[in-house]
């Protein structure tokens, strides 16, 4: 691959509804769009999924900006890549930034999957030609919140996913269910737990959960373990597996059943592949999570979701979910539940340029010397 140029586009949108979580609540999405063109003028573009602050993990818009600007972009025009899956160890030098990697990293895999005019898709070895799509739902009342639920479900969505905490949890589920007894619905607490607690999320059992995610710390895999030994329902893990060893560590002790892979967390591709390769291989099921992201990012979890072992709905959604006007044409739709996965070369989604531009808040280019 010669990839000569590199440009950096800090977005902002405002969601349609602000997204509710117990650490906070999102009315408007900062992310940066990253795009590598090559000697012949090819495009790839990747996203980098980090928040103004960093609630969720610890990067953010402006440390992302700054580990792209003084090393990551540096760093891919010093050393000559062949094939995407040597992006991940040259980044890995440098610790952690996992966000600000997996930005740069995918853009490389779109950019490649381009050259050959193969789908991305295809060349992550993807089986699927369509994938279910489940929705995050979350509103200030417990009647907006079910309005919410049954709107999605009309829409066809597979599977709901709603936000818990000790402040909103036994009630808030009973009632969900009460009033949708048999969809598929699943609880994601972010951590807002500590082993204390272990009675409230076991008597969430008698619900039916699909799983609960992250009940515990946020780097946490011990307690978890201790958890999930008592839980009939199962506990996907989210925010503590960001390697693939912490796969394997959670997978050996027994601290989850499920574990939610995002591409962002785990500093990109080449690790989505490794984690999803080795879970398949130990028998657990993976899905694709979800960050508020832009049109470039949910394609690229679209491709992700193609490969055989996310056999589970994940929180890829359709663009209008979140946003008036998405980036890419055509925006991400779901129909009867479903998303196709593009056959076209990379992504498969084109940027809607113009929108790209007047969402931008600030740009800078780098070109190889
Ligand atoms: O993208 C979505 O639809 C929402 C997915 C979601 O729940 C989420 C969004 C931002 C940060 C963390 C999480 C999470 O899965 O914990
Ligand atoms: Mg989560």
């Amino acid at each position: 691959m010669r990839i000569e140029k590199i440009k950096l586009s800090v977005v902002s949108m405002k969601l349609k509804t602000p997204f509710i979580t117990h650490l906070g609540t999102v009315h408007e999405r900062e992310g940066i769009v990253i795009e590598v063109m090559n000697r012949d003028g090819v495009f790839g573009f990747g996203e980098v999924v980090a928040f103004s602050s960093p609630w969720y993990t610890e990067e953010t818009v402006q440390t992302s900006l700054h580990m792209l600007k003084e090393f990551f972009i540096p760093m891919i025009f010093q050393h000559h890549i062949e094939h995407p899956s040597e992006v991940s160890p040259v980044f890995n030098q440098f610790r952690r930034n996992f966000m600000a990697k997996a930005g740069l990293e995918m853009a490389i895999w779109d950019l490649y999957a381009k050259e050959r005019e193969q789908s991305l898709s295809s060349l992550l070895g993807g089986t699927r030609s369509a994938i279910p799509s489940g929705v995050v739902v979350g509103a200030k009342s417990m009647k907006e919140t079910l309005l919410q639920i049954e709107r999605n479900l009309e829409n066809g969505y597979k599977r709901v996913k709603v936000k818990i905490s000790p402040q909103n949890d036994y009630e808030y589920i009973q009632s969900i269910r009460t009033h949708f007894p048999h969809v598929e619905l699943m609880a994601d607490a972010n951590s807002a737990y500590i082993l204390k607690d272990t009675h409230r999320l076991k008597a969430l059992d008698e619900f039916g959960l699909l799983m609960i995610e992250q009940p515990l710390g946020y780097d946490d895999i011990v307690e978890h373990a201790k958890l999930q030994s008592v839980l009939q329902t199962p506990i996907c893990l989210d925010e503590s597996i960001v390697t693939l060893d912490d796969a394997k560590k959670a997978i050996e002790l027994g601290s989850c059943r499920v574990i939610n892979i995002k591409a962002g967390r785990v500093g990109g591709i080449q690790t989505v592949k490794d984690i999803h390769d080795f879970c398949l291989e130990k028998g657990v099921p993976v899905w694709c999570g979800g960050m508020l992201e832009f049109g470039i990012s949910r394609a690229h979890n679209i491709a992700i979701a193609s490969q055989p072992n996310f056999t589970i709905a994940g929180d890829i959604s359709a663009s209008s979910r979140y946003w008036e006007e998405d980036i890419t044409t055509p925006e991400v739709m779901v129909h009867n539940g479903m998303i196709d996965v593009p056959s076209g070369p990379g992504i498969g989604y084109e940027i809607n340029r113009e929108r790209l531009k007047d969402v931008t808040i600030f740009e800078e280019s780098f070109t190889k010397q």
